[in-house]
């Protein structure tokens, strides 16, 4: 990635004015081995759509084993990591965020998780292909079986008879999951003197799935928005991951979750890893809000229902920062 100390006239439009975020000290945490679990993770879920779990069973080989493949597969020349670039925005990617307009300070890998075929990186030599893949599919794996849980313990805490009402969606064998890897390089343009500006990492914006879980190397720089409009700067905790509520997610909840609005700003010195697996529905699930729920909401959807395949279709003609599912709220 092209790293520049002085921004060019098409760099400045990554510039934001400088205006910290306070810190969130209270960022909901949910102990996953304790009783209270479910009950905290629907009250994170309805107040912010957002959480970060603890006690979760993912052993740290796994995660370093990705991360240190990750970290080789960045470093490589831009040549190298060019091999990668695939249609519609998914293997490598620099700065574009997405097909329409939307840029960040960062680079990134998206791929598709499939559930029967390993993830493969043709490109990549020997041996970063084998290590990376292999790191990757366990990884992913851990990941499906961490958004399961909590997916069941959101049920578990909504009083569902069915544990697998949400968890269903992820693992049906269609199923439209990604798995996303951001490096967000430091900022040398950031660290003049006197120079008081953040940069646009990641835009601030919604997942569309059900499920977002993520982690990140020990940098801050993720802020989500509260309910009343305000953000909030997160701070990094290396041992624990953290959870978007994504849109589907609210819609299936009939709007008792709210799936979080979320960016990464860059301040400068420091770099930025994360890893993010996103739990989709099949293209042709129907996304409707669950029966018990409607039946407590006396029948009244708050949305009109959509298939994943149309949802995602829409959510990818979109700016990053729109607001996707205005277009199917009832209005009654
Ligand atoms: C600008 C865009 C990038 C995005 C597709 C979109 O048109 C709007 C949603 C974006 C998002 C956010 C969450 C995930 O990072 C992502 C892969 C997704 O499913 O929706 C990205 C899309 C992308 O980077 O292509
Ligand atoms: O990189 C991060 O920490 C978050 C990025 C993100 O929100 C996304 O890729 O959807
Ligand atoms: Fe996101």
């Amino acid at each position: 990635m092209v790293v520049l100390a002085n921004p060019s006239p098409d760099e400045t439009f990554l510039l934001r004015p400088s205006k910290p975020c306070p810190s969130f000290p209270d960022t909901p945490a949910v102990d996953l081995s304790t009783p209270a679990a479910a009950r905290d993770i629907v009250s994170a879920s309805a107040e912010f759509g957002f959480f970060k779990v603890t006690n979760h069973g993912v052993s740290k080989s796994l995660i370093s084993n990705l991360e240190a493949a990750a970290v080789e597969f960045f470093a490589l020349p831009d040549v190298e990591k060019e091999k990668a670039v695939l249609a519609n925005s998914f293997g490598y990617g620099n700065r574009e965020i997405g097909r329409n307009g939307d840029v960040g300070w960062l680079e990134y890998l998206l791929l598709e998780v499939a559930e029967n075929s390993p993830m493969l990186l043709p490109f990549l030599k020997e041996p970063l292909q084998s290590s990376f893949c292999c790191a990757l599919k366990e990884y992913v794996l851990a990941m499906k079986k961490l958004a399961t849980g909590v997916l069941e313990l959101m049920a578990d805490g909504l009083g569902m008879e069915q544990r697998n009402v949400f968890g269903k969606y992820i693992n049906e064998e269609k199923s439209d999951s990604f798995f996303r890897l951001n490096h967000y390089p430091p900022c040398p343009m950031l660290q003049v003197q006197g120079f008081n500006r953040t940069v646009n990492g990641f835009g601030e914006h919604t997942d569309p799935q059900i499920i977002s879980v993520m982690r990140s190397t020990n940098s801050d720089g993720l802020e989500i928005a509260l309910r009343d409009g305000s953000w909030v700067s997160i701070p990094p905790d290396r041992d624990s991951f953290f959870v978007n509520v994504g849109d589907s997610l609210q819609v299936l909840t009939n709007g008792r979750f709210r799936s979080v609005r979320h960016r990464v700003v860059t301040t400068g010195v420091r770099s930025r890893l994360s890893m993010i697996y996103f739990g989709g529905p099949p293209p042709c699930a129907r996304i409707s809000p669950a029966d018990e729920l409607l039946a407590e909401d006396r029948g009244r959807s708050k949305y009109t229902e959509f298939t994943w395949a149309d949802y995602k279709a829409a959510a990818f003609k979109s700016r990053l920062a729109d607001n996707r599912l205005r277009h199917f709220e009832n209005h009654q």
